[in-house]
Parts: structure tokens; C-alpha cells; sequence
């Protein structure tokens, strides 16, 4: 049979790795696709760069060129795979392919978080498949757990670390005592970056993540403008330590939760108990814990970052594709696993009406009574305490650090009482506020 013929669009990180991953695996891939899966055509920015990207046993068959749209319009090409990045270029890119009737793999978390209602429906009416498993957690099947694995369930909350630049900056930080810049430097030398990091420490990549496996988990548009999203940019060594002597870890975790409602959909740095499995998943290693009404907790661990393991995914959709190839598009799973007009209106909650516990750290000065008034204060406003922490001043200081630990209560109220607190002349300084999940409920 005609081995089926893939347009790459871009040649960096993940790029070359699909390549590499094609080319050293082709035998196998072959066998389990049903075809051969061969790169046709590769587009890139800069060609000499994009060669020396891979060994010259990859790229030498390779036509690369710099045209995309000649890419996108061959009528030779099966499917287009987006590895551009960015959601201008490769929207266009994208929509065109799907006019063009290919199909189209992509790693584009946010082209597909912002842009991702207009292109499913463009591919639904064109009845082509966009598959996207390297968006979300990079290796790990996610996708294809939520989309098919879980079908059967009612999903009642996943809650992940779905950023490898930042878990491993946390980790290095934590471990090694590594300055947040070097750490940072040495993510965007591994390829695990964006191309502007911000999207990463500031936690818009794990809200475009999340975003998708909302829509996935729930049967919800895509909708990450309503997205709560805070990175770890301003996380404090104090409040790492702190957290690790009461038994808690920091991780950037995005957590989509089922409420009465509506859904909760946030992205924060979020003290998870040290003993949970999730909390123990250090550097470029992403995981997702996903809670369905009939299997109960499942988790799913691999890199979510870097060139192979990425790749890793994208071939993986590059064979879906091929052996559904003559299905009916009637038959394929739904781009969104539930049928596209039978996706739930439900609202996205203001962070103000997350419930959840929280870890509170305020600056007191070192005088009887302020116990007693900030316990008041949190009595009044129906916040439960579940540990409290109070160190001692350092020499010759008269400010000492308390650190509260909260039972679940609705961010609104916690807003409040901080602000009361706050206003104490016994309290110094701004509280730190960080979030808290158990996962177990
Ligand atoms: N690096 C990683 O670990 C992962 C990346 N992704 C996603 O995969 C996509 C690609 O990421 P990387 O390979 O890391 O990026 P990269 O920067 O290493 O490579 C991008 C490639 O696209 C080409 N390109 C970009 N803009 C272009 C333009 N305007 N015109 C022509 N060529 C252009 C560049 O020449 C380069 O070959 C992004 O959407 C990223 O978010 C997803 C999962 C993991
Ligand atoms: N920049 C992303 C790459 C994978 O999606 C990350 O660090 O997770
Ligand atoms: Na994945």
C-alpha cells in the first residue's frame, strides 16, 4: 500500500524528534499502522538550522523548503503536522490544511485552547481529524485515556502538573538550592520551554493544557479566557520550606473540578501532602490524577516535555490517523469525546467561589493576643482551622512568621477574613495566601 505522506511544519525541539522517532521506529510503525508513514515535506524558517537538528541519516531524505502554504496545499499530503507553534501562523496554516481536506496533527496547546472551538468545527464539517495528544503532558497518553480509556465514567475532577519547565524549576530549586534564573536557562537549553517562557513560570501553558482537558473531561467548549491561572514566579523559598516541615509540597497544579454550579478551572502553585504519589513527581515529569465516578482515582505519569517524548505522542496520533483513514467520520471518536452538539453548557466559576483549603502566612508582631484575634476573625467568617505554625522570631526581630492551614472553605470568605486580618495593627505586611488540595475527595 501507498505509504502515507506527512507535511511537518516546523523542525525544532519536536519537529526533528518526530523525524528521528519515524525514521528509527518505521519498521514497527509500519507494522501496527497498517502503511508506511513517511515525511514528505518539511517546512521551516531557516533550513541549514533545521538540518543540523537531526543526523544526517534522518534529513538527508528529507525535502525541506521554506514555503508552509506549499506544504498545506499539496495535494500529495496525507496530513499536516503543525510544529510551528504560536496562534496566528499556525491557525491559518491549520484551517487551511482542514479546507484542503488533511488531516492534521498538532502539539499546539494554545492554538487549540484559544482557537480549538472554530477548528474542530471546521475539521467536523470537512470530516477530517485534528488529533492533538502532544498538546497535553507531552508524552503521556492523556488524551487518549480521557477521550476512550474513561469513557464510561462521569469525571468528577483531574488535577495535574502540566508543565514540565516549571515542575522542574521547583524541583531544582527545592533540591539543589538553584537560583529560579539558572534553572530557567537550563529548561530553555533542554527544549522544554516556549518559545516565551512566561507562558510557562506564569502558568498560561498549563491553563491552555487545562483547558483541553477540560472540555475533554467534562463535554465543555473550550473556554480559557475564563481560566484562573497564577504561576510560580512569586512562590518564596519560606514558602516552600514551610510547607515541606507540615508535610506539603509545591507544585503547579491545573485542577478542573465538577461543581454543583458549574466547573472550577485554575491553575496555581498548590501545597499537595508530601505522601500522594503526584507530589513525588520531580522535574521535567508531568502527572495527572483523573477522578471518574465508576473507576475511582487513576494516574498517569511520563515527561511532559522534550523532544522524543513528545514526539512520542505526535506519531502516536500520525498512526491513529492512518489506520482510521477510510472510517466513516461518523465512526471516529469526537474530537472533543463527546458528540459536538451535545457539549454542556456549563459555566466556569470565578475563583471567588472555589472551594478548596488554604495555607496562610501572615507576619505578626510578637505580642500576646494576636492569636486570639486573627482565630476570631476566621471563627466569624466560617473558616475552620486545621493546623497552625508559629516560628520563632529571628534574634533581635520582633516579627514572627504563623503559618494557618485551613479546612475547605469558598475563597470569597478567605478574601475577607484576609482582608480583616490584614487591617490588625498587631499584623505587618501583606498575608500569603497559597491554595491546598488533599485529592481525596
Ligand atoms: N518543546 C516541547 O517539549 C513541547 C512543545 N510543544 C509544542 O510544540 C510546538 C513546537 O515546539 P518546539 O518544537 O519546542 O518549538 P521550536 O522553537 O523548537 O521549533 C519551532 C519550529 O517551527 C519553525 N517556525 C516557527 N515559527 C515559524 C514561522 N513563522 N515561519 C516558519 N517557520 C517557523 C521554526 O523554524 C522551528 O523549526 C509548540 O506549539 C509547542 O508549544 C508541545 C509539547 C512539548
Ligand atoms: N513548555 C512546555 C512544553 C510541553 O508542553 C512544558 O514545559 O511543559
Ligand atoms: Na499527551
Amino acid at each position: 500500500m501507498k505509504p502515507i505522506q506527512v507535511g511537518l511544519l516546523g523542525f525544532g525541539t519536536v519537529g526533528s524528534g518526530v523525524a528521528k522517532v519515524l525514521a528509527r521506529n518505521a519498521e514497527e510503525i509500519g507494522r501496527r499502522a497498517g502503511r508506511a508513514i513517511e515525511v514528505k515535506r518539511v517546512a521551516v524558517r531557516n533550513i541549514d538550522k533545521a538540518r543540523a537538528a537531526a543526523p544526517l541519516a534522518v534529513t538527508e531524505g528529507l525535502a525541506f523548503g521554506n514555503d508552509m502554504q506549499a506544504v498545506v496545499d499539496d495535494p500529495d499530503i496525507n496530513i499536516v503536522c503543525e510544529l510551528i507553534g504560536g496562534t496566528t501562523l499556525a491557525k491559518d496554516l491549520v484551517l487551511r490544511a482542514i479546507a484542503n481536506g488533511k488531516h492534521v496533527v498538532t502539539a499546539n496547546k494554545a492554538l487549540l485552547a484559544i482557537h480549538g472551538n472554530e477548528i474542530f468545527a471546521a475539521a467536523q464539517q470537512a470530516g477530517v481529524m485534528v488529533m492533538f495528544e502532544a498538546a497535553v503532558a507531552g508524552g503521556i497518553p492523556i488524551i487518549k485515556a480521557l477521550r476512550e480509556g474513561l469513557t464510561a465514567n462521569r469525571i468528577e475532577w483531574l488535577a495535574g502538573i502540566i508543565n514540565g519547565t516549571s515542575n522542574f524549576i521547583l524541583t531544582e530549586m527545592r533540591d539543589k538550592g538553584a537560583a529560579f534564573a539558572d534553572v530557567l536557562a537550563e529548561a530553555q537549553k533542554l527544549g522544554y520551554a516556549e518559545a516565551d517562557p512566561t507562558f510557562d513560570i506564569e502558568g498560561h501553558d498549563a491553563a491552555h493544557k487545562l483547558t483541553i482537558l477540560a472540555a475533554i473531561a467534562f463535554g465543555i467548549p473550550m473556554q480559557f479566557d475564563k481560566a484562573y491561572l497564577e504561576g510560580i514566579s512569586k512562590l518564596t523559598r519560606e514558602d516552600i520550606a514551610y510547607a515541606e516541615e507540615l508535610g506539603y509540597r509545591i507544585k503547579l497544579l491545573g485542577i478542573a473540578k465538577r461543581r454543583a454550579n458549574g466547573i472550577e478551572l485554575r491553575v496555581h502553585p498548590t501545597l499537595i501532602p508530601a505522601k500522594r504519589i503526584i507530589a513525588n513527581v520531580d522535574g521535567v515529569m508531568n502527572a495527572v490524577v483523573v477522578q471518574g465516578d465508576a473507576v475511582g482515582q487513576t494516574l498517569y505519569s511520563g515527561r511532559g516535555a522534550g523532544s522524543e517524548p513528545t514526539a512520542s505522542a505526535v506519531v502516536a496520533d500520525l498512526v491513529d490517523v492512518t489506520r482510521l483513514l477510510t472510517a466513516d467520520p461518523e465512526h471516529r471518536v469526537p474530537h472533543l469525546a463527546f458528540q459536538p452538539d451535545r457539549l454542556a453548557d456549563l459555566p466556569i466559576l470565578p475563583i471567588a467561589e472555589v472551594e478548596t483549603c488554604y495555607y496562610l502566612r501572615l507576619q505578626a508582631h510578637d505580642q500576646p493576643g494576636v492569636m486570639a484575634d486573627v482565630t476570631r476573625i476566621l471563627a466569624d467568617a466560617g473558616i475552620s482551622i486545621d493546623a497552625m505554625m508559629q516560628k520563632e522570631p529571628a534574634e533581635g526581630e520582633k516579627i514572627v512568621d504563623i503559618v494557618i492551614l485551613t479546612h475547605v472553605a469558598i475563597e470569597r470568605s478567605v478574601d475577607a477574613a484576609i482582608a480583616r486580618i490584614e487591617a490588625l495593627e498587631t499584623i505587618a505586611g501583606r498575608i500569603t495566601k497559597l491554595r491546598l488540595e488533599n485529592l481525596d475527595r
